[in-house]
């Protein structure tokens, strides 16, 4: 099994390539996701989050109000790194579970992605073999982002809050151009795919 990250800031198309791959036959281990599964009520990662930030950025059934958590943390510099030393030691542990499942399967995959947002920032690099990075110009990346229905301030605060493209540049092994159309970014993933495998 080959074990490749895919990396990319905030709106760059992670999930776009990765929906790629995956019909391509490759398993998809998405951090964003693994993240929010750890924060659900009584989760490791939610635990962390009430004991540090309090009963203020719960909802009254108990999960965690992303809106407010978000409010606080693309705000505060030091209430981002707070929640990114809660979330990211687990975010690891369980990316190394379930690729030690996926290599214990019968017949694993041929390909495990980890498309993980901060897999540069987070250190997640050890864990793979190759660094894909999705690369979008910030404006565009904002325009998307608001396409997408995030305000164009907050995602100025998340970029804000990533490495930018050129200090993500010297950990890529590989390099994705999505400033143009899908069509054109499904034709450079046809070609990283076939020189991986
Ligand atoms: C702050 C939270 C509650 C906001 O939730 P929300 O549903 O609005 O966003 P979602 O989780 O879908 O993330 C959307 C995008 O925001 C950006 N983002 C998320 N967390 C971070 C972060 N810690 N630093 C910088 N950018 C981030 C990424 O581009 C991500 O793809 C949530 O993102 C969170 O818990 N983040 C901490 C965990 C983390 O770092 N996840 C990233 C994968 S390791
Ligand atoms: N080449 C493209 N041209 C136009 N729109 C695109 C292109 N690639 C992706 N998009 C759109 O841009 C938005 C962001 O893409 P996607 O959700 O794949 O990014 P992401 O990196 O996974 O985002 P995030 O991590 O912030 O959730 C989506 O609405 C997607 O449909």
């Amino acid at each position: 099994m080959r074990v490749i990250g895919l990396t990319g800031g905030l709106a760059s198309g992670k999930s776009t390539v990765s929906s790629y791959l995956k019909e391509k036959g490759a398993e998809i281990l998405d951090a964003d996701l693994i993240a929010r599964e750890l924060m659900a009520p009584g989760q490791p990662a939610w635990l962390e989050v009430v004991r540090y930030f309090g009963r203020d950025v719960l909802n009254e059934d108990g999960s965690i109000n992303r809106q407010v958590l978000a409010e606080r943390v693309f705000t505060r510099s030091e209430d981002l790194a707070l929640l990114n030393a809660i979330t990211h030691p687990l975010v690891r542990q369980e990316i190394v579970r379930r690729l030690n499942e996926l290599n214990n399967r019968p017949t694993p995959p041929p390909v495990a992605v980890v498309d993980a947002p901060l897999l540069i920032e987070a250190g997640l690099t050890d864990l793979v073999e190759e660094v894909w990075l999705v690369a979008v110009e910030p404006k565009i990346q904002i325009e998307r982002a608001v396409a997408r229905g995030m305000a164009a301030e907050e995602a100025q605060r998340r970029l804000a809050a990533q490495w930018p493209l050129d200090k993500k540049m010297v950990y890529a092994t590989r390099v994705i151009d999505n400033n143009g159309s899908r069509e054109e970014m499904k034709k450079q993933v046809d070609e990283l795919w076939l020189q991986l495998l």
